[in-house]
């Protein structure tokens, strides 16, 4: 059972969430790889939020050579939700996409967001839509608020997203409470 931890970070709330994810799944055993989704230029925040407002644009990322989707069970696929999207994740969703074919038929993909306070209901459906329309089973799609990322509230909620993957990846698994 391996598992893909990919993210995506501008101003490290995502990247918080996810290594508190990557912790607590490697302390259930689980044999996880983290991946950071990085641009290939490094932009500032004006020339990002003109491009978030381009819908579906993709901005190239370093290093995707370095992934072979077919080593893993599932993928946990973190993004902060930008206006209309964040064109490093949708490069990388369309690099997932071109090596369908070369994954696991069995692969899930666990989605989560970051996000500031606006429009992320209709944002995580959205994500979820377009990756279950390149044939990917999303079976969790969970968000988390910037401010609770800060002041720690979003732990429980954190927490519970890793007991669902471990749920969703072997029912049977010691760590997941039957209650
Ligand atoms: C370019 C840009 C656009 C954003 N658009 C939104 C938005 O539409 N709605 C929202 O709730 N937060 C928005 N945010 C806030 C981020 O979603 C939030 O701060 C997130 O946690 C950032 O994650 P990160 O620290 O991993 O980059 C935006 C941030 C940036 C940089």
């Amino acid at each position: 059972m391996k598992i893909l931890l990919a993210y995506f970070s501008f101003t490290g709330n995502t990247e918080k969430v996810s290594k508190l994810i990557l912790k607590c799944l490697q302390e259930s055993g689980i044999n996880c790889d983290i991946f950071k989704i990085e641009p290939i230029l490094k932009l500032k925040y004006l020339p990002w939020l003109f491009l978030s407002f381009i819908p579906g644009l993709p901005f190239p990322v370093k290093n995707l050579k370095l992934l072979n989707l077919g080593n893993y069970d599932a993928i946990i696929l973190g993004s902060p939700k930008w206006s209309l999207s964040c064109p490093p994740v949708t490069y990388f969703i369309r690099f997932l996409k071109s090596e369908r074919l070369k994954a696991k038929s069995s692969l899930r993909i666990f989605l989560f967001i970051t996000y500031g306070g606006f429009g992320e209901d209709s944002y995580i459906q959205k994500l979820k839509k377009n990756l279950e329309e390149c044939g990917f089973n999303v079976p969790i799609a969970s968000k988390f608020k910037r401010s609770e990322i800060k002041d720690g509230k979003a732990i429980e909620g954190i927490n519970k997203f890793c007991s669902e993957i471990l749920l969703s990846l072997s029912p049977s698994h010691p760590n997941i409470s039957k209650s």
